[in-house]
């Protein structure tokens, strides 16, 4: 039977989405009834009660996150700092640690806008496109280019990215806009870095949600660091700056590579709004 209130709503969904274990069941409910709603989660409180093809679409999409469906996938979107990306299976859904690397950089360009009038930036591993799409949001008028291997997620990102100007190009990074060699002010790239001792560490639902390129690279995690050491060497001009994130086990190990490969200064390691250690930035020299 309908509900005859989306009070009654929520706290059914929300009984059942606690009772199957999931973390935030009133958050999440909220979330879907105002998906369906096609409201925000906070005017919840003034709708009335869902009509009948609400609440079975309601309850369906209850049922999927019962099962652990990403809450993004259901509703088909993710926000990323000041920006809404499309998001589903095939593609890395973005994270709020990412959010402060990419501010450090949106803050870095801002600034070079003083002195330099468009500079140039290069997102590697781009995924959903949400990196580059903050940057063009927050600090319009660079020259923006991005890179992403996979053919689905690079989709996304296509379609996350229209209207930008940002050059999107499917392929490996490692071969990635050898055109700008030498010339790029700054890099910015969440690789996969999931060593592969801690997979049982991951939750079940990344695990079988979250397409496996984007979470792994090699047996300790650092094979795209390494390859990124030697792409942002070729891509930067002298004093252009690099950003990339990393684990928390890889505070030592990840800005390592960049000390010890000859053509990094500055290496500095930052953590995230939780205290962790997740990202390093450094300086070409
Ligand atoms: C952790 S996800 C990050 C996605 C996005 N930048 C974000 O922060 O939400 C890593 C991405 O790198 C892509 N990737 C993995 N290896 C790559 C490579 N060699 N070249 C380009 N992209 C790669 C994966 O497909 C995935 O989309």
């Amino acid at each position: 039977m309908t509900p005859d209130s989306a009070a009654a709503a929520l706290r059914l969904a929300a009984d059942r989405l606690r009772a199957a274990g999931q973390p935030s069941p009133e958050a999440d409910a909220r979330i879907l009834l105002a998906h369906v709603l096609d409201r925000t989660p906070g005017s919840l409180v003034a709708a009335g009660p869902p009509a009948p093809g609400e609440w079975a679409t309601f309850e369906d999409l209850v049922a999927r996150r019962e099962a652990g469906e990403p809450l993004q996938h259901l509703t088909g979107e993710a926000w990323f700092r000041t920006v809404r990306v499309e998001v589903g299976p095939g593609v890395f859904t973005p994270r709020p640690e990412t959010e402060v690397m990419t501010g450090w950089a949106i803050e870095r360009l801002v600034e070079l806008q003083g002195s330099i009038p468009e500079p140039v930036v290069v997102e590697l591993c781009a995924g959903s496109g949400a990196i580059s799409l903050a940057i063009a949001t927050e600090a319009p008028g660079c020259r923006q280019h991005a890179v992403e291997l996979s053919s689905e997620a690079w989709a996304y990102a296509a379609r996350n990215l229209r209207d930008t100007g940002v050059e999107l190009v499917e392929g490996d990074m490692a071969d990635a806009f050898r055109e700008l060699d030498g010339t790029v002010d700054l890099v910015i790239c969440n690789p996969p870095y999931v060593p592969l001792d801690a997979w049982l560490g991951v939750t079940e639902e990344v695990r079988r949600h979250e397409p496996a390129l984007a979470l792994f690279s090699g047996a300790d995690g650092l094979g795209a660091l390494r390859v990124l050491a030697d792409v942002g060497a070729r891509l930067l001009r002298p004093g252009g700056l690099l950003c990339a994130e990393h684990a928390e086990v890889q505070a030592e190990s990840a800005p390592g590579i960049f000390r010890r490969h000859g053509a990094w200064a500055g290496v500095r390691d930052h953590r995230d709004l939780t205290g962790r250690q997740r990202f390093l930035t450094a300086t070409r020299r």
